[in-house]
């Protein structure tokens, strides 16, 4: 009773997403602490991971410029990668400013050895292996070197080691062996090429086009995935902004297991740091970012009551119940009466058209062009793919309804999300519609176990714990969470009760019986199923 959207960008490498990820940052020292590994632990501690650091040069820099650069023997970074690897979980690694082409080599080296570790304990999808964002850092705003000129070719070979790259324009066309590109078009073509022929999603990043657009945009080997938009900030504190997007990125990839949520949300935290910078008062020339913008003015810890995780906590008695209908019970056995899925599938068929339209309504009010497409997917799957499977069932026409009135359950329901809808407040939607998710995709998985080829509902226990629901369930979590980590306090009051709202709303929908065929004392109610 959910959308079924196509696959995200990229697949999630990160099975079980921890907590807190450990993210390694492998990057020179900018002793004014707006870029390199200053700019990397301060950004990968705002978005909520722990941060470490392999140090590949010290540079002598501040907001005016960079007047030294001391490269330690290549043989220590190996050493600093090893001895944290060793011993420390990494669940991310970005790599910055690697100055030389020895410095390239090592890191190269490095991560083959941490591949071949991988393999050898038969993690060939690569799900314990962390995930790496390279950041090529050839040049400093100011114009100054980070890297010599002959390390270029070196770093083309290191492209395929890494999972996402984040060049600037001019790092772009460097790789690329071309013209900086004038427009951004021109560096979306780049991009792509570089996708193509390193195999590696790269980050087209926009800071650097004339205009007042500042947008980003993944991009594979067959092009753009994923554009988010951005107007640019006014300010000239930009020093550091590559280093902290691509460490946030690999913070918050690790955080999520999804490279275009972690976009969204890094391109979000990014600009308020870029629009709180000018509460730091840090050199007279491109000052840095304020990383901690958000955390100091009370909106950047993560609060319990934005936790997606305690909203699940706070339906269990729900879930619960639902566990212990007699619907679901005898969904699960197959012993289910022909006359009650039908007269649930008729009911769920007109419930899914309003459900789609909603989903609709909150792609009509998401905030951004990524959760705009995500909804409108997931209005699609509901209406194509779960219509669909619907019909079939009830032997009807494409396109065709169930000539049945809507219960009162089921105009209850349908009630209550037109009201989130109306509201006007895309998070409070976006909670009301996910029970119907999370939900089903729980219960579907649970079920899976009972599925056999002659089970009378087979078709119904597929989709319902499919990879494609399992995805599509995990990215509307990423969409919720995302609006209620940023939701003011009434808001996120009000997202929390639309959730809860509609996950009662559910246990009363699966706690309908067809009226003539079977009545309502027949289900044993308060039977816990060992689901
Ligand atoms: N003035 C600005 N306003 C808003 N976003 C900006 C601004 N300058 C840079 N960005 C963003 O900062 C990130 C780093 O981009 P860019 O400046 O292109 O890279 P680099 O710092 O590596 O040179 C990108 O997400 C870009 O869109
Ligand atoms: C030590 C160090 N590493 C990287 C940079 C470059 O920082 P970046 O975020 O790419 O952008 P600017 O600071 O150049 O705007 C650096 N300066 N120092």
């Amino acid at each position: 009773m959910s959308g079924l959207p196509g696959a995200g960008p990229q697949a999630p490498r990160v099975p079980n997403v921890p907590a807190v990820p450990n993210v390694l940052s492998i990057a020179g020292s900018d002793p004014s602490g707006g870029a390199g590994i200053q700019a990397d632990l301060k950004s990968i501690a705002a978005c909520g991971g722990y941060g470490m650091a392999a140090i590949t040069a010290l540079t002598a820099q501040n907001t005016r410029g960079v007047s030294g650069v001391h490269v330690p023997p290549a043989a220590f970074l190996t050493e600093q990668l090893e001895a944290v690897a060793a011993d420390v979980r990494l669940d991310a690694v970005k790599i910055g400013m690697l100055a030389n082409v020895e410095v390239v080599h090592a890191v190269g080296a490095w991560l083959e050895e941490l591949r071949a570790g991988g393999a050898a304990a038969g993690t060939d999808d690569g799900a314990r292996l962390p995930a790496v964002v390279l950041d090529p850092v050839l040049v400093a705003t100011s114009g100054d070197r980070l890297s010599e000129s002959g390390s270029v070719a070196a770093l083309r070979q290191l492209l395929p080691l890494a999972d996402l790259v984040t060049p600037n324009l001019a790092e772009l066309a460097a790789l690329r062996g071309r013209p900086v590109a004038t427009g951004w078009a021109e560096a979306l073509e780049q991009a792509r090429e570089l996708s193509a022929g390193y195999g590696v999603l790269v980050l087209a990043k926009g800071g650097h086009l004339a205009g007042k657009d500042c947008p980003d945009a993944l991009v594979g080997p067959d092009g753009v995935l994923l554009e988010v938009p951005g107007v640019r900030v006014d300010t000239p504190n930009t020093h550091g902004t590559g280093c902290s997007l691509s460490s946030a990125l690999a913070t918050l990839f690790a955080r999520t297991g999804d490279w275009a949520r972690a976009l969204v949300l890094a391109k979000a935290w990014l600009r308020g740091a870029l629009e709180a910078s000018g509460q730091l008062e840090v050199g007279g020339g491109h000052g840095p970012v304020h990383h901690f913008a958000a955390l100091w003015s009370g909106g950047g810890v993560p609060r319990e009551e934005a936790s997606l995780g305690s909203w699940w906590d706070g339906i269990a008695d729900l879930r619960a119940s639902i566990d212990g209908l007699g619907f679901i019970r005898e969904l699960r056995d197959g012993t289910l009466a022909r006359a009650d899925f039908e007269h649930y599938l008729a009911q769920d068929a007109l419930y899914l058209q309003t459900y789609g339209r909603t989903l609709s309504q909150a792609s009509a009010l998401a905030p951004d062009l990524a959760a705009q497409r995500f909804w409108a997917e997931s209005a699609h799957g509901c209406m194509v793919s779960e219509l669909t499977l619907h019909q079939g069932r009830l032997e009807l026409a494409d396109g065709a309804l169930p000539a049945v009135a809507p219960s009162a359950t089921t105009t209850g329901y349908l009630n209550h999300l037109q009201a989130a809808a109306a509201s006007g407040s895309y998070p409070v939607l976006a909670a009301a519609l996910l029970p119907c998710f999370w939900l089903y995709q729980d219960i579907g998985t649970r079920l899976a176990a009972a599925n056999r080829p002659d089970h009378p509902y087979a078709d119904w226990l597929a989709m319902y714990s499919s990879l494609e629901f399992d995805e599509a369930t995990r990215r509307a979590i990423g969409w919720v969470q995302a609006a209620a980590d940023t939701a003011r306090p009434a808001e996120l009051e009000a997202m929390r009760t639309a959730f809860r709202e509609s996950s009662r709303w559910e246990l009363e929908f699966f706690d309908q019986r067809a009226p003539q065929a079977s009545p309502r004392a027949r289900e044993s109610a308060g039977v816990a199923a060992d689901l």
